[in-house]
Protein backbone atom coordinates (compact mmCIF):
# COMPACT_ATOMS: atom_id res chain seq x y z
CA UNK A 1 0.00 0.00 0.00
CA UNK A 2 1.57 3.71 -0.92
CA UNK A 3 1.31 5.64 1.82
CA UNK A 4 0.17 9.81 0.60
CA UNK A 5 2.70 11.93 2.93
CA UNK A 6 1.24 15.14 3.87
CA UNK A 7 3.15 16.22 6.49
CA UNK A 8 6.82 15.69 6.06
CA UNK A 9 7.40 19.03 7.80
CA UNK A 10 11.43 19.26 6.34
CA UNK A 11 9.43 19.44 2.58
CA UNK A 12 8.01 22.33 3.52
CA UNK A 13 9.30 26.20 1.31
CA UNK A 14 11.10 28.38 3.99
CA UNK A 15 8.33 31.16 4.72
CA UNK A 16 10.10 34.21 4.13
CA UNK A 17 10.65 35.94 8.01
CA UNK A 18 9.57 39.65 7.61
CA UNK A 19 13.37 40.49 7.84
CA UNK A 20 14.92 39.01 4.98
CA UNK A 21 11.74 39.80 2.43
CA UNK A 22 12.93 43.72 1.81
CA UNK A 23 15.95 42.50 0.75
CA UNK A 24 15.50 39.67 -1.18
CA UNK A 25 12.96 42.17 -2.96
CA UNK A 26 15.71 45.26 -3.56
CA UNK A 27 17.99 42.29 -5.18
CA UNK A 28 15.57 40.81 -7.38
CA UNK A 29 14.28 44.31 -8.85
CA UNK A 30 17.33 45.87 -9.20
CA UNK A 31 19.02 42.56 -11.02
CA UNK A 32 15.46 42.59 -13.37
CA UNK A 33 16.36 46.93 -13.75
CA UNK A 34 20.19 45.92 -14.76
CA UNK A 35 19.02 43.01 -17.31
CA UNK A 36 16.86 44.74 -18.97
CA UNK A 37 19.07 48.03 -19.49
CA UNK A 38 21.89 44.84 -20.58
CA UNK A 39 20.06 43.54 -23.32
CA UNK A 40 18.69 47.46 -24.81
CA UNK A 41 22.65 48.01 -25.04
CA UNK A 42 23.48 44.23 -26.47
CA UNK A 43 20.52 44.99 -29.23
CA UNK A 44 21.55 48.30 -30.11
CA UNK A 45 25.34 46.68 -30.63
CA UNK A 46 23.67 44.47 -32.53
CA UNK A 47 24.57 41.52 -30.36
CA UNK A 48 22.00 39.06 -29.04
CA UNK A 49 21.66 38.05 -25.30
CA UNK A 50 21.79 34.27 -23.82
CA UNK A 51 19.97 35.86 -20.73
CA UNK A 52 16.56 33.73 -20.70
CA UNK A 53 14.38 36.37 -18.81
CA UNK A 54 14.97 39.51 -20.44
CA UNK A 55 12.50 41.33 -22.40
CA UNK A 56 12.99 44.46 -24.62
CA UNK A 57 9.45 46.10 -26.20
CA UNK A 58 9.34 46.25 -30.06
CA UNK A 59 9.94 49.86 -30.97
CA UNK A 60 6.79 49.13 -33.04
CA UNK A 61 4.94 48.88 -29.98
CA UNK A 62 6.38 52.01 -28.21
CA UNK A 63 5.74 53.88 -31.12
CA UNK A 64 1.59 53.36 -30.80
CA UNK A 65 -0.19 56.28 -29.60
CA UNK A 66 -1.33 56.00 -26.27
CA UNK A 67 -5.09 56.51 -26.84
CA UNK A 68 -4.86 53.39 -28.90
CA UNK A 69 -3.58 51.58 -25.53
CA UNK A 70 -5.42 53.25 -23.55
CA UNK A 71 -8.53 51.83 -25.75
CA UNK A 72 -7.78 48.23 -25.56
CA UNK A 73 -7.40 48.58 -21.74
CA UNK A 74 -10.45 50.24 -21.17
CA UNK A 75 -12.34 47.67 -23.52
CA UNK A 76 -11.24 44.66 -21.81
CA UNK A 77 -11.30 46.52 -18.41
CA UNK A 78 -7.75 45.45 -18.03
CA UNK A 79 -5.79 45.56 -14.16
CA UNK A 80 -2.38 45.55 -13.36
CA UNK A 81 -1.30 45.43 -9.58
CA UNK A 82 2.30 45.54 -9.07
CA UNK A 83 3.39 45.71 -5.73
CA UNK A 84 7.08 46.94 -7.10
CA UNK A 85 6.51 50.35 -8.01
CA UNK A 86 9.54 50.76 -9.46
CA UNK A 87 9.25 47.74 -12.08
CA UNK A 88 9.00 48.77 -15.85
CA UNK A 89 5.68 48.94 -16.86
CA UNK A 90 5.25 47.35 -20.34
CA UNK A 91 2.47 47.81 -22.83
CA UNK A 92 0.20 45.17 -24.04
CA UNK A 93 1.48 42.85 -26.76
CA UNK A 94 -1.63 43.43 -28.99
CA UNK A 95 -0.30 42.09 -32.13
CA UNK A 96 2.12 38.87 -32.50
CA UNK A 97 4.36 41.37 -34.28
CA UNK A 98 5.40 42.84 -31.39
CA UNK A 99 6.68 39.74 -29.80
CA UNK A 100 10.90 39.91 -28.68
CA UNK A 101 12.83 38.54 -30.80
CA UNK A 102 13.83 34.58 -30.30
CA UNK A 103 17.15 32.61 -31.05
CA UNK A 104 14.79 29.97 -32.23
CA UNK A 105 12.89 31.47 -34.99
CA UNK A 106 10.44 28.50 -35.15
CA UNK A 107 8.75 29.02 -32.07
CA UNK A 108 6.18 31.44 -33.30
CA UNK A 109 5.22 29.77 -36.50
CA UNK A 110 2.32 27.73 -34.99
CA UNK A 111 0.93 31.11 -33.63
CA UNK A 112 -0.21 31.81 -37.89
CA UNK A 113 -3.36 29.85 -36.74
CA UNK A 114 -4.48 32.90 -34.44
CA UNK A 115 -5.88 36.64 -35.81
CA UNK A 116 -4.16 38.59 -32.46
CA UNK A 117 -2.77 37.89 -28.52
CA UNK A 118 -5.78 37.37 -26.58
CA UNK A 119 -5.92 39.69 -24.15
CA UNK A 120 -4.73 37.76 -21.04
CA UNK A 121 -1.77 36.49 -23.63
CA UNK A 122 -1.27 40.37 -24.47
CA UNK A 123 -0.91 41.44 -21.08
CA UNK A 124 1.14 38.74 -19.26
CA UNK A 125 3.60 37.98 -22.14
CA UNK A 126 5.70 41.01 -21.93
CA UNK A 127 5.73 40.24 -17.65
CA UNK A 128 6.22 36.86 -17.96
CA UNK A 129 9.36 37.74 -20.90
CA UNK A 130 10.68 39.81 -18.33
CA UNK A 131 11.02 37.04 -15.92
CA UNK A 132 8.55 38.38 -13.38
CA UNK A 133 6.29 36.30 -11.30
CA UNK A 134 2.94 36.53 -12.23
CA UNK A 135 -1.08 36.01 -11.92
CA UNK A 136 -3.54 36.26 -14.33
CA UNK A 137 -6.91 35.59 -14.18
CA UNK A 138 -9.14 35.80 -16.93
CA UNK A 139 -12.46 34.36 -17.86
CA UNK A 140 -12.64 30.71 -19.09
CA UNK A 141 -11.39 29.79 -22.61
CA UNK A 142 -9.55 32.93 -22.96
CA UNK A 143 -6.12 31.57 -23.98
CA UNK A 144 -4.70 30.82 -20.61
CA UNK A 145 -2.44 28.29 -21.49
CA UNK A 146 -1.35 29.82 -24.22
CA UNK A 147 -0.18 32.53 -21.85
CA UNK A 148 1.79 30.88 -19.25
CA UNK A 149 2.97 28.37 -22.32
CA UNK A 150 4.77 30.91 -24.95
CA UNK A 151 6.73 32.49 -22.19
CA UNK A 152 8.24 29.30 -20.90
CA UNK A 153 9.30 27.68 -24.22
CA UNK A 154 11.01 31.15 -24.75
CA UNK A 155 12.54 30.86 -21.52
CA UNK A 156 14.11 27.43 -22.50
CA UNK A 157 14.96 28.47 -26.05
CA UNK A 158 16.67 31.20 -25.28
CA UNK A 159 18.81 29.47 -22.38
CA UNK A 160 21.95 28.11 -24.01
CA UNK A 161 22.45 25.45 -21.46
CA UNK A 162 20.63 22.18 -22.09
CA UNK A 163 19.50 20.43 -19.03
CA UNK A 164 21.22 17.58 -17.38
CA UNK A 165 19.23 14.38 -17.12
CA UNK A 166 16.48 14.08 -15.18
CA UNK A 167 16.46 17.66 -14.31
CA UNK A 168 13.61 19.55 -16.06
CA UNK A 169 13.68 23.47 -16.37
CA UNK A 170 10.21 23.84 -16.27
CA UNK A 171 6.77 22.13 -14.17
CA UNK A 172 3.32 22.80 -15.23
CA UNK A 173 1.02 21.61 -12.42
CA UNK A 174 -2.90 20.82 -13.25
CA UNK A 175 -5.51 19.68 -11.31
CA UNK A 176 -6.92 16.80 -13.73
CA UNK A 177 -5.01 14.09 -15.80
CA UNK A 178 -7.57 15.53 -19.28
CA UNK A 179 -5.86 18.62 -18.24
CA UNK A 180 -2.75 17.70 -17.65
CA UNK A 181 -2.53 15.76 -21.23
CA UNK A 182 -4.46 19.21 -23.07
CA UNK A 183 -1.82 21.14 -22.01
CA UNK A 184 0.76 18.54 -23.12
CA UNK A 185 -0.92 18.20 -26.39
CA UNK A 186 -0.90 22.75 -26.97
CA UNK A 187 2.65 22.49 -26.19
CA UNK A 188 4.06 19.63 -28.30
CA UNK A 189 3.09 21.99 -31.38
CA UNK A 190 5.54 24.01 -29.99
CA UNK A 191 8.35 21.40 -28.43
CA UNK A 192 8.13 19.95 -31.94
CA UNK A 193 9.58 22.73 -33.94
CA UNK A 194 11.89 23.97 -30.80
CA UNK A 195 13.29 20.92 -30.00
CA UNK A 196 12.56 21.01 -26.36
CA UNK A 197 11.90 17.74 -24.60
CA UNK A 198 8.36 17.85 -22.75
CA UNK A 199 6.56 14.62 -20.93
CA UNK A 200 2.82 14.48 -19.30
CA UNK A 201 2.70 13.12 -16.42
CA UNK A 202 -0.78 11.49 -14.38
CA UNK A 203 -1.49 8.84 -12.24
CA UNK A 204 -3.49 6.03 -13.20
CA UNK A 205 -0.84 4.67 -15.74
CA UNK A 206 2.32 2.88 -15.63
CA UNK A 207 5.49 4.79 -14.22
CA UNK A 208 8.05 3.38 -16.45
CA UNK A 209 7.28 5.00 -19.64
CA UNK A 210 6.86 8.65 -17.52
CA UNK A 211 10.49 7.40 -16.05
CA UNK A 212 12.14 6.57 -19.16
CA UNK A 213 10.44 10.59 -21.13
CA UNK A 214 11.66 12.18 -17.43
CA UNK A 215 15.24 11.56 -18.38
CA UNK A 216 15.45 14.39 -20.96
CA UNK A 217 11.87 16.64 -20.76
CA UNK A 218 12.75 20.19 -20.31
CA UNK A 219 9.08 20.49 -19.43
CA UNK A 220 6.91 18.79 -17.43
CA UNK A 221 3.60 18.83 -17.04
CA UNK A 222 2.21 16.97 -14.20
CA UNK A 223 -0.73 16.00 -11.66
CA UNK A 224 0.55 16.52 -8.29
CA UNK A 225 0.02 12.96 -7.34
CA UNK A 226 1.89 11.13 -9.34
CA UNK A 227 4.50 14.13 -9.91
CA UNK A 228 5.38 13.73 -6.56
CA UNK A 229 5.26 10.09 -6.13
CA UNK A 230 8.25 9.93 -8.88
CA UNK A 231 10.05 12.89 -7.31
CA UNK A 232 9.89 10.68 -3.75
CA UNK A 233 10.85 7.94 -5.29
CA UNK A 234 14.01 9.64 -7.09
CA UNK A 235 12.77 9.48 -10.72
CA UNK A 236 13.54 13.27 -11.32
CA UNK A 237 14.62 15.67 -9.50
CA UNK A 238 13.20 19.29 -9.24
CA UNK A 239 15.82 21.43 -7.69
CA UNK A 240 16.61 22.90 -11.64
CA UNK A 241 13.24 24.54 -12.24
CA UNK A 242 13.25 28.19 -13.36
CA UNK A 243 9.78 27.84 -14.72
CA UNK A 244 6.83 26.69 -12.24
CA UNK A 245 3.19 26.87 -13.20
CA UNK A 246 0.12 25.97 -11.26
CA UNK A 247 -2.59 26.21 -13.76
CA UNK A 248 -6.20 26.76 -12.15
CA UNK A 249 -4.03 27.74 -9.30
CA UNK A 250 -6.94 28.38 -7.20
CA UNK A 251 -7.61 24.94 -7.25
CA UNK A 252 -4.12 23.79 -6.78
CA UNK A 253 -4.02 26.09 -3.86
CA UNK A 254 -6.81 24.39 -2.06
CA UNK A 255 -6.91 22.17 0.83
CA UNK A 256 -6.93 19.12 -1.59
CA UNK A 257 -3.87 19.93 -3.48
CA UNK A 258 -1.93 22.46 -0.63
CA UNK A 259 0.35 20.18 1.08
CA UNK A 260 1.53 18.44 -2.47
CA UNK A 261 2.67 21.18 -4.10
CA UNK A 262 4.40 22.36 -1.51
CA UNK A 263 6.38 18.96 -1.07
CA UNK A 264 6.71 19.38 -4.95
CA UNK A 265 7.99 22.81 -5.16
CA UNK A 266 10.18 22.20 -1.88
CA UNK A 267 13.40 21.50 -3.72
CA UNK A 268 12.64 24.59 -6.16
CA UNK A 269 14.35 27.94 -4.87
CA UNK A 270 11.89 30.95 -4.73
CA UNK A 271 15.15 33.17 -5.89
CA UNK A 272 16.13 30.90 -9.07
CA UNK A 273 12.29 30.33 -10.27
CA UNK A 274 9.83 32.30 -11.84
CA UNK A 275 6.21 31.38 -10.64
CA UNK A 276 3.16 31.54 -12.62
CA UNK A 277 -0.31 31.25 -11.58
CA UNK A 278 -3.52 31.53 -14.07
CA UNK A 279 -7.29 30.93 -13.51
CA UNK A 280 -10.68 31.87 -14.55
CA UNK A 281 -11.60 32.43 -10.12
CA UNK A 282 -9.67 33.74 -7.58
CA UNK A 283 -10.94 33.55 -4.23
CA UNK A 284 -9.89 35.23 -1.59
CA UNK A 285 -8.73 32.26 0.77
CA UNK A 286 -5.86 31.31 -1.69
CA UNK A 287 -4.15 35.02 -2.06
CA UNK A 288 -2.38 35.11 0.97
CA UNK A 289 -1.11 31.44 0.48
CA UNK A 290 -0.36 31.98 -3.23
CA UNK A 291 1.80 35.03 -1.95
CA UNK A 292 4.10 32.48 -0.39
CA UNK A 293 4.78 30.40 -3.22
CA UNK A 294 5.50 34.08 -5.16
CA UNK A 295 7.97 37.14 -5.32
CA UNK A 296 6.66 40.25 -5.66
CA UNK A 297 3.66 39.04 -8.44
CA UNK A 298 2.27 41.38 -10.39
CA UNK A 299 -1.45 40.36 -10.93
CA UNK A 300 -2.93 40.73 -14.26
CA UNK A 301 -7.10 40.79 -14.14
CA UNK A 302 -8.79 40.76 -17.61
CA UNK A 303 -12.32 41.91 -17.30
CA UNK A 304 -12.89 42.87 -13.89
CA UNK A 305 -11.32 43.19 -10.24
CA UNK A 306 -10.94 40.00 -8.86
CA UNK A 307 -13.47 40.60 -6.24
CA UNK A 308 -15.09 38.37 -4.08
CA UNK A 309 -17.49 36.91 -6.29
CA UNK A 310 -16.64 35.02 -8.86
CA UNK A 311 -17.13 36.11 -12.82
CA UNK A 312 -18.31 34.22 -15.62
CA UNK A 313 -17.65 34.63 -19.17
CA UNK A 314 -20.07 37.06 -20.64
CA UNK A 315 -20.58 35.43 -23.96
CA UNK A 316 -22.54 32.14 -21.96
CA UNK A 317 -26.67 32.84 -21.67
CA UNK A 318 -27.06 31.21 -17.76
CA UNK A 319 -30.94 29.81 -17.35
CA UNK A 320 -30.86 28.85 -13.87
CA UNK A 321 -34.21 26.48 -13.08
CA UNK A 322 -35.52 26.34 -9.50
CA UNK A 323 -37.75 22.91 -9.60
CA UNK A 324 -38.23 19.82 -7.44
CA UNK A 325 -35.56 17.42 -7.80
CA UNK A 326 -37.64 15.02 -8.87
CA UNK A 327 -38.93 16.96 -11.99
CA UNK A 328 -34.91 17.01 -13.20
CA UNK A 329 -34.97 13.83 -15.13
CA UNK A 330 -37.51 14.26 -17.34
CA UNK A 331 -36.79 18.40 -17.55
CA UNK A 332 -33.26 16.77 -18.66
CA UNK A 333 -34.81 14.12 -21.02
CA UNK A 334 -36.38 17.20 -22.73
CA UNK A 335 -33.18 19.43 -23.40
CA UNK A 336 -31.64 16.11 -24.78
CA UNK A 337 -34.32 15.72 -27.22
CA UNK A 338 -34.69 19.22 -28.77
CA UNK A 339 -31.01 19.89 -28.58
CA UNK A 340 -30.31 16.23 -30.13
CA UNK A 341 -32.88 16.38 -32.86
CA UNK A 342 -32.08 16.61 -36.56
CA UNK A 343 -28.94 15.14 -38.62
CA UNK A 344 -26.48 17.70 -36.67
CA UNK A 345 -27.24 17.19 -32.86
CA UNK A 346 -25.35 19.83 -30.94
CA UNK A 347 -22.60 19.12 -27.91
CA UNK A 348 -24.05 18.66 -24.38
CA UNK A 349 -21.99 18.35 -21.74
CA UNK A 350 -24.01 17.08 -18.34
CA UNK A 351 -22.84 17.65 -15.32
CA UNK A 352 -23.57 15.83 -12.01
CA UNK A 353 -21.89 16.19 -8.71
CA UNK A 354 -20.99 12.08 -7.57
CA UNK A 355 -20.41 9.42 -9.60
CA UNK A 356 -23.29 7.19 -8.96
CA UNK A 357 -25.72 9.92 -9.88
CA UNK A 358 -23.47 10.27 -13.06
CA UNK A 359 -23.56 6.51 -13.77
CA UNK A 360 -27.08 6.61 -13.50
CA UNK A 361 -27.29 9.92 -15.44
CA UNK A 362 -25.64 8.52 -18.06
CA UNK A 363 -27.79 4.65 -18.60
CA UNK A 364 -31.09 6.87 -18.60
CA UNK A 365 -29.55 8.76 -21.37
CA UNK A 366 -28.16 5.77 -23.34
CA UNK A 367 -31.68 4.09 -22.40
CA UNK A 368 -33.57 7.13 -24.74
CA UNK A 369 -31.51 6.26 -27.51
CA UNK A 370 -29.28 9.29 -27.51
CA UNK A 371 -25.05 9.17 -28.39
CA UNK A 372 -23.75 9.47 -24.56
CA UNK A 373 -20.33 8.82 -22.95
CA UNK A 374 -19.34 9.45 -19.68
CA UNK A 375 -16.03 10.87 -17.60
CA UNK A 376 -16.08 10.41 -14.25
CA UNK A 377 -13.22 8.82 -11.18
CA UNK A 378 -14.38 5.01 -11.45
CA UNK A 379 -13.62 4.80 -14.91
CA UNK A 380 -10.13 3.46 -15.36
CA UNK A 381 -7.38 6.15 -17.19
CA UNK A 382 -7.73 4.46 -20.66
CA UNK A 383 -11.86 4.62 -20.65
CA UNK A 384 -11.89 8.50 -19.46
CA UNK A 385 -9.42 9.14 -22.23
CA UNK A 386 -11.28 6.97 -24.54
CA UNK A 387 -14.85 8.70 -23.74
CA UNK A 388 -13.57 12.14 -24.22
CA UNK A 389 -12.51 11.63 -27.27
CA UNK A 390 -15.52 9.98 -28.23
CA UNK A 391 -17.20 13.10 -27.30
CA UNK A 392 -14.47 15.51 -28.86
CA UNK A 393 -14.87 13.94 -32.27
CA UNK A 394 -19.07 13.76 -32.19
CA UNK A 395 -19.13 9.83 -31.66
CA UNK A 396 -20.62 10.85 -28.47
CA UNK A 397 -22.72 14.34 -28.33
CA UNK A 398 -23.88 14.14 -24.94
CA UNK A 399 -20.91 14.05 -22.22
CA UNK A 400 -22.14 13.26 -18.78
CA UNK A 401 -19.21 14.18 -16.17
CA UNK A 402 -18.50 15.02 -12.59
CA UNK A 403 -16.34 18.25 -11.75
CA UNK A 404 -13.51 16.10 -13.05
CA UNK A 405 -14.43 18.07 -16.18
CA UNK A 406 -15.64 20.92 -14.78
CA UNK A 407 -12.48 22.91 -15.02
CA UNK A 408 -9.84 23.86 -18.26
CA UNK A 409 -10.99 21.24 -20.77
CA UNK A 410 -10.81 22.53 -24.62
CA UNK A 411 -13.33 20.80 -26.37
CA UNK A 412 -14.74 22.38 -29.78
CA UNK A 413 -18.48 23.25 -30.53
CA UNK A 414 -19.57 21.92 -26.64
CA UNK A 415 -23.35 24.22 -27.19
CA UNK A 416 -24.41 23.22 -24.28
CA UNK A 417 -24.01 22.47 -20.57
CA UNK A 418 -26.45 21.14 -18.31
CA UNK A 419 -25.91 21.10 -14.72
CA UNK A 420 -28.40 18.47 -13.65
CA UNK A 421 -26.89 18.71 -9.94
CA UNK A 422 -25.63 22.15 -8.63
CA UNK A 423 -21.34 22.17 -7.62
CA UNK A 424 -20.17 22.29 -4.42
CA UNK A 425 -18.95 26.11 -5.19
CA UNK A 426 -19.90 28.88 -7.08
CA UNK A 427 -16.11 28.63 -8.13
CA UNK A 428 -17.01 25.30 -10.55
CA UNK A 429 -20.08 26.37 -11.38
CA UNK A 430 -18.11 29.32 -13.49
CA UNK A 431 -15.55 26.52 -14.72
CA UNK A 432 -18.50 24.10 -15.25
CA UNK A 433 -19.96 25.94 -17.98
CA UNK A 434 -16.94 28.03 -19.44
CA UNK A 435 -16.62 24.74 -21.11
CA UNK A 436 -19.03 26.69 -23.69
CA UNK A 437 -18.74 30.21 -25.32
CA UNK A 438 -14.65 29.33 -25.63
CA UNK A 439 -12.72 31.28 -27.85
CA UNK A 440 -14.69 34.24 -28.49
CA UNK A 441 -17.64 31.84 -29.03
CA UNK A 442 -20.85 32.31 -27.86
CA UNK A 443 -22.20 29.47 -25.53
CA UNK A 444 -25.84 28.25 -23.33
CA UNK A 445 -25.56 27.06 -19.69
CA UNK A 446 -28.57 25.43 -17.95
CA UNK A 447 -28.77 24.83 -14.43
CA UNK A 448 -31.23 22.57 -12.61
CA UNK A 449 -31.50 24.37 -8.86
CA UNK A 450 -32.84 22.82 -6.10
CA UNK A 451 -34.20 23.18 -2.52
CA UNK A 452 -31.17 21.32 -1.36
CA UNK A 453 -28.60 23.88 -3.01
CA UNK A 454 -30.06 27.10 -1.65
CA UNK A 455 -27.04 27.53 0.47
CA UNK A 456 -25.35 28.85 -2.50
CA UNK A 457 -28.08 30.63 -4.13
CA UNK A 458 -27.02 34.46 -3.19
CA UNK A 459 -23.47 33.08 -4.96
CA UNK A 460 -25.17 32.34 -7.65
CA UNK A 461 -27.76 35.26 -7.98
CA UNK A 462 -24.10 37.80 -7.49
CA UNK A 463 -22.41 35.38 -10.98
CA UNK A 464 -25.69 36.20 -12.53
CA UNK A 465 -26.07 39.81 -12.09
CA UNK A 466 -22.05 40.93 -12.86
CA UNK A 467 -23.11 38.71 -16.00
CA UNK A 468 -26.28 40.80 -16.51
CA UNK A 469 -28.11 37.51 -16.94
CA UNK A 470 -32.15 36.75 -15.49
CA UNK A 471 -32.30 36.09 -11.91
CA UNK A 472 -35.13 33.92 -11.58
CA UNK A 473 -37.84 35.15 -8.66
CA UNK A 474 -37.71 31.66 -7.25
CA UNK A 475 -33.85 31.95 -7.03
CA UNK A 476 -34.32 34.73 -5.25
CA UNK A 477 -36.67 34.07 -2.13
CA UNK A 478 -33.75 31.33 -1.49
CA UNK A 479 -31.88 34.45 -0.13
CA UNK A 480 -29.29 36.40 -1.60
CA UNK A 481 -26.31 35.92 1.19
CA UNK A 482 -23.03 34.91 0.35
CA UNK A 483 -21.84 31.47 2.64
CA UNK A 484 -17.95 33.06 3.20
CA UNK A 485 -16.08 29.51 3.58
CA UNK A 486 -17.33 27.85 0.27
CA UNK A 487 -14.11 27.25 -0.89
CA UNK A 488 -13.51 24.61 1.73
CA UNK A 489 -15.47 22.35 0.24
CA UNK A 490 -12.61 22.60 -2.86
CA UNK A 491 -11.43 19.24 -3.34
CA UNK A 492 -13.78 16.89 -2.56
CA UNK A 493 -15.14 15.78 -5.53
CA UNK A 494 -12.74 15.78 -7.92
CA UNK A 495 -9.14 14.81 -6.98
CA UNK A 496 -6.83 12.52 -9.11
CA UNK A 497 -5.88 9.69 -6.45
CA UNK A 498 -3.08 7.82 -7.98
CA UNK A 499 -4.36 3.86 -8.67
CA UNK A 500 -1.27 2.62 -7.49
CA UNK A 501 -2.28 4.31 -4.19
CA UNK A 502 -4.62 4.18 -1.36
CA UNK A 503 -5.95 7.32 -0.60
CA UNK A 504 -6.00 8.37 3.42
CA UNK A 505 -9.04 10.46 3.48
CA UNK A 506 -12.04 9.67 1.65
CA UNK A 507 -12.66 11.38 -1.90
CA UNK A 508 -16.34 11.49 -3.66
CA UNK A 509 -14.52 11.54 -7.19
CA UNK A 510 -10.68 10.99 -8.50
N1 LIG B 1 -4.61 34.15 -29.51
C1 LIG B 1 -5.61 33.31 -29.67
N2 LIG B 1 -6.62 33.58 -30.54
C2 LIG B 1 -7.66 32.72 -30.70
N3 LIG B 1 -7.79 31.57 -30.04
C3 LIG B 1 -6.83 31.24 -29.15
C4 LIG B 1 -5.70 32.09 -28.92
N4 LIG B 1 -4.92 31.50 -27.99
C5 LIG B 1 -5.52 30.35 -27.66
N5 LIG B 1 -6.65 30.18 -28.36
C6 LIG B 1 -7.59 29.04 -28.30
O1 LIG B 1 -8.57 29.34 -27.31
C7 LIG B 1 -9.08 28.13 -26.75
C8 LIG B 1 -9.14 28.24 -25.23
O2 LIG B 1 -7.83 28.36 -24.72
P1 LIG B 1 -7.43 27.76 -23.31
O3 LIG B 1 -7.87 26.34 -23.20
O4 LIG B 1 -6.00 28.08 -23.10
O5 LIG B 1 -8.37 28.65 -22.37
P2 LIG B 1 -8.28 28.93 -20.81
O6 LIG B 1 -8.34 30.40 -20.66
O7 LIG B 1 -7.13 28.21 -20.21
O8 LIG B 1 -9.65 28.30 -20.31
P3 LIG B 1 -10.05 27.68 -18.88
O9 LIG B 1 -10.20 28.83 -17.92
O10 LIG B 1 -11.34 27.01 -19.13
O11 LIG B 1 -8.95 26.75 -18.48
C9 LIG B 1 -8.16 27.01 -27.23
O12 LIG B 1 -8.83 26.28 -28.23
C10 LIG B 1 -6.97 27.74 -27.81
O13 LIG B 1 -6.37 27.05 -28.88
Amino acid sequence: MGKRSHDSAELKPKKKSKSDKPLKEKKSKSDKIEKTEKVVAEQENGTSSSDSSTYTQASALTALPQSQIDTFMSEHVIKFTDPSADAPAYRPLTSFDYLPPCDNSNLYAPLKSFPAPTPIQACTWPLLFAGRDVIGIAETGSGKTLAFGLPCLRKLTQSKKSNKPYHPSAVIISPTRELAMQIYDQLIKYTEVTDVGVVCIFGGVSKDEQRTALKTAAIVVATPGRLKDLQQDGSVDLSKVKYLVLDEADRMLDKGFEQDIKDIVAPMPVSRRQTVMFTATWPRSVRDLANTFMSSPVTVTIGGDPSADPRANLRIKQDVEVMDGRDKENRLIQLLTKSQKGKNPEKVLVFCLYKKEAMRVERLISQRGFKVAGIHGDLNQSDRFRNLDAFKSGAATVLVATDVAARGLDIPAVMLVINVTFPLTVEDYVHRIGRTGRAGKEGHAITMFTEQDKGLSGGLVNVLKAAKQNVPEDLLKFGTTVKKKQHDAYGAFFKDVDSDKKATKITFDD
